[in-house]
């Protein structure tokens, strides 16, 4: 028995594949390493390199592995690359997804884990958003995700296909010991861009926007601690493996910060007042993404440990330090 990780050498997965391993799981990773390394798969996971489109390779690792649940991380995730290249984004993300889903299906493995967004709902209705609010993605990426959770749900019913849909809000922080955090060849999420602006990596940051209709003008989005949303996945597969109900859930805390706010965060914990320049509008971006986070607790059991922006700056910043130490080994 083993759980296939896709997309396990980038940010979200290699945190999600050390929670399952440090519980013991047997984890096989399989990542192309496009935006992911792979010296970020946990020591204990296997790393197989590779497309989760190439039918053959994944056919033989559920057979080789004993493979009985997958945990589909893998993807492109840019909102702003999605509106300049929408056909890498409907390849990657919806049309390789199918080709996952029927070679999973071939060989009788059931239970799946998809990663989907608080990018379908779109320009958000109502202040805190609730998962049986109207999707309307504005965004090829949040259209790109939808696709698959459609696909999913339409599997499930016609194979009994048994899944949870985790619709992340926006990711950030660190593993609080430091062995896992986010590595990017360009950076551009907000609180990893703004670490690394803390820590001289970078000149600046660049605040995209400062006439959306919030309360300082700024874009407010549901920052999520990244070991929270790992144990998140955890939850969900103890769920699956129980024979629970095809679910999807919002996975945030429900309450929002803008980006001014999220810049004082970093500046504050990191005591460096790094320059900010204020811009126009980055496409594709919604003015408010916050998700209401009572079902996934309901559903899930699921208890979030590290609720707090500060504690998810601080972690951040230790990655900072650590990738910093280790670029300097490095060259
Ligand atoms: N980061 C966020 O804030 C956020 C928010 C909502 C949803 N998500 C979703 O979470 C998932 C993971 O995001 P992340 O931030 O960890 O991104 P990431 O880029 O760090 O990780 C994605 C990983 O998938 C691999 N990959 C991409 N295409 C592949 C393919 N065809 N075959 C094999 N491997 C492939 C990449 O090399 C990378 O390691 C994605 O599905 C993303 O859409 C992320
Ligand atoms: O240098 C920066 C980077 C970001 N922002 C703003 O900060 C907010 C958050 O942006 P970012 O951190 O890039 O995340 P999102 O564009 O909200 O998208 C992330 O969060 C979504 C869920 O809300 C996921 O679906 C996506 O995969 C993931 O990239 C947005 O208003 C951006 O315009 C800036 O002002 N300056």
């Amino acid at each position: 028995m083993a759980v296939l990780v896709t997309g396990g050498a980038g940010y979200i997965g290699s945190h999600t594949a050390l929670a399952l391993c440090d519980r013991g799981e047997k984890v096989v990773v399989l990542d192309d390493l496009s935006s992911g390394f792979d010296w970020a798969v946990p020591p204990a996971a296997e790393l197989v390199v590779g497309d989760v489109s190439d039918q053959a390779l994944v056919s033989q690792l559920i057979v080789e592995h004993g493979i009985t649940e997958i945990v589909h991380f893998a993807a492109r995730i840019l909102v702003q690359e999605s509106v300049g290249d929408p056909l890498r984004y409907y390849l990657g993300n919806t049309v390789k997804t199918r080709a996952l889903l029927e070679t999973a299906l071939a060989h009788g493995v059931t239970r799946l884990i998809f990663s989907s967004t608080a990018a379908v709902y779109g320009e958000a209705q109502v202040e805190i958003i609730p998962e049986d609010q109207p999707t309307a993605p504005i965004n090829p990426y949040g259209r790109s995700k939808l696709m698959s959770e459609w696909m999913l749900a339409d599997v499930a019913r016609a194979h009994g296909l048994a899944y949870v849909v985790l619709r992340y809000f926006n990711v950030a922080g660190a593993d609080p010991a430091g062995r896992a955090g986010e590595t990017r060849r360009v950076a551009t999420h907000l609180v990893k861009v703004a670490s690394e602006a803390a820590s001289g990596v970078r000149p600046g940051v660049e605040i995209f926007g400062t006439d959306y209709p919030t309360r300082d003008g700024s874009c407010i989005r549901d920052y999520v601690h990244v070991s929270d949303l790992a144990s998140a996945h955890v939850a969900a597969l103890d769920h699956l493996r129980a024979g629970g109900a095809n679910l999807t859930l919002n996975c945030g805390y429900g309450r929002g910060f803008s980006v001014k706010e999220v810049v004082d965060v970093v500046k504050r914990v990191s005591g460096v007042d790094f320059p900010v320049k204020l811009s126009g509008r980055r496409a594709g971006d919604p003015a408010c993404l916050v998700g209401a986070a009572d079902r996934i607790r309901t559903e899930l059991g699921w208890t979030p440990q590290l609720d707090d922006l500060e504690t998810i700056v601080r972690h951040a910043l230790g990655w900072e330090e650590r990738l910093a130490s280790r670029n300097a080994r490095v060259k």
